[in-house]
C-alpha cells in the first residue's frame, strides 16, 4: 500500500469509450481494492470520453493502478448506497451467522426475536446514514471486544465500507501481526498502523475496526477525531473467554511462549493480561465520543450478558451516535 501526495490516476468509465460528462458540481466516486475515494471534478483533467486522468490532491492511498470508474455524481455528498449490492448482502449473513453462534442457547432468542432486531438494525442505520453524512465510525475497544464482528454490521446497516485496520496493516507488510510482534518489531506494527489509521480518516463512508492498542498514540486520535469514535466495552471476563475460544495465536499480547496445559491456564493467562492492559488503557478508551457497555445492554434487555448478541450491540452503538450526533446539534 503506497502513500503519495498528489497523485494522479487513470480513470476509465465503466463502458469504455462511453463519454464523461460532468458539471462543475459534480464529483467523482469510485473504489481502489475496496477504497473509496471521492474527488471534485475540478481537479479532473484531460478528459477523452472513455477515459480521464484525475488529480488528487488528499493524500490517499492509491496501489498505482489503472482504475474503474463506478459513477459520477451530482453532488458532493453522495449516498452510500450503490455499494449495498456489492457488499450488503455478505456482511448482513455474516452478522447473521455470528448472531445465532451468540445465541448458543436457541431458546433464548427466537427466529422471530432475531429477525426484529436484524430489521431495527436496518431501520436506525437507514435513518442514522441520513444524519452522519458520511462521517467515518471508529470502533476501538479492548482485543476480543467485537470491534471487526460488530463493525460488519454496522457498515451493512449504514451502507458503509468496513475495514479493519489490522488486516490492512497486514496487507500492507505482507506479514501477520503475530510474525511482527515474534520478531521484535511491535514498534513497526505501531508505525504501520498510524499509517493505515491517517490514510483512512481521509476518506468517507467508512466503519473502521482499529486495533486493540490504536488508542495509545495521540496522532491516532488526532486522525481518528476526524470521524467518530465508538468505545465497545466489555468487562475482561468475557473478553477472556472469547479470546480462549478461538485460540490467542491472532493476539501475541496474550499467548506466551510456552503452551498451556489446558483451557483453563489459557483463560487464566489471558485474563491477567487482559486486566493489565485494560487498567492500563482504561483512561484512553474513555475519550471516545460514545462509550456502548455490554453490561449496559444486558441490563436494558435482562439478558445474562453472554448472551447479547453483535445485532444487539450494533443497534446500541447507532442509537448511542444518533444521541450524540443530536446532543452536538442542540449545543451548536
Ligand atoms: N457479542 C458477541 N458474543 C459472543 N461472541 C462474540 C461477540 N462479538 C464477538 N464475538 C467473538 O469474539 C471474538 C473476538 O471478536 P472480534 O470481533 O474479532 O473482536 P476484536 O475485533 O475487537 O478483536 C470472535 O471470535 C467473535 O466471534
Ligand atoms: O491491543 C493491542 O495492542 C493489539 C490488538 C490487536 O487487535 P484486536 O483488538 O483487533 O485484537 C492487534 O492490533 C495487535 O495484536 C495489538
Amino acid at each position: 500500500m503506497a502513500v503519495t501526495s498528489n497523485p494522479c490516476i487513470k480513470v476509465f468509465t465503466r463502458a469504455p469509450g462511453a463519454p464523461v460528462s460532468c458539471s462543475a458540481s459534480s464529483s467523482v466516486r469510485f473504489n481502489v481494492d475496496g477504497y473509496p475515494f471521492s474527488s471534485p471534478v475540478g481537479e479532473l483533467f484531460d478528459g477523452d470520453g472513455g477515459s480521464f486522468t484525475l488529480r488528487i490532491s488528499r493524500r490517499v492511498v492509491v496501489p498505482g493502478r489503472t482504475l474503474r470508474l463506478e459513477k459520477i455524481e451530482k453532488s458532493t455528498v453522495s449516498t452510500p448506497r450503490r455499494w449495498e449490492g456489492r457488499l450488503g448482502g455478505q456482511s448482513r449473513k455474516a452478522l447473521l451467522d455470528e448472531t445465532r453462534s451468540t445465541a448458543k442457547d436457541e431458546k433464548h432468542y427466537s427466529d422471530v426475536a432475531l429477525q426484529e432486531d436484524e430489521e431495527l438494525l436496518k431501520q436506525n442505520g437507514a435513518q442514522l446514514v441520513q444524519q452522519l453524512e458520511g462521517t467515518c465510525i471508529y470502533l476501538v475497544g479492548m482485543m476480543g471486544s467485537g470491534k471487526s464482528t460488530v463493525g460488519r454490521g454496522l457498515s451493512d446497516a449504514l451502507g458503509y465500507i468496513f475495514f479493519d485496520s489490522d488486516k490492512l496493516v497486514e496487507q500492507a507488510g505482507g506479514t501477520t501481526i503475530g510474525e511482527m510482534f515474534r520478531t521484535g518489531r511491535e514498534e513497526e506494527f505501531r508505525n504501520a498502523e498510524t499509517d493505515v489509521i491517517e490514510q483512512l480518516c481521509s476518506m468517507s463512508h467508512l466503519v473502521v475496526a482499529t486495533g486493540g492498542g490504536a488508542v495509545i498514540r495521540p496522532q491516532n486520535w488526532d486522525s481518528m477525531r476526524r470521524g467518530i469514535t465508538c468505545l465497545l466495552d466489555v468487562p475482561v471476563e468475557v473478553l477472556a473467554r472469547r479470546v480462549v475460544a478461538v485460540g490467542c495465536h491472532s493476539r501475541p499480547l496474550l499467548s506466551g511462549h510456552a503452551s498451556l496445559p489446558s483451557e483453563d491456564a489459557a483463560y487464566n493467562q489471558a485474563l491477567e493480561r487482559l486486566t493489565h492492559i485494560h487498567h492500563e488503557r482504561y483512561n484512553m478508551y474513555r475519550r471516545s465520543d460514545v462509550v456502548v457497555s455490554l453490561e449496559a445492554i444486558a441490563r436494558k434487555r435482562d439478558l445474562d450478558i453472554e448472551t447479547v448478541t453483535p445485532t444487539m450491540i450494533a443497534i446500541q452503538v447507532l442509537e448511542e451516535i444518533s444521541a450524540k450526533l443530536q446532543k452536538d446539534r442542540r449545543v451548536s
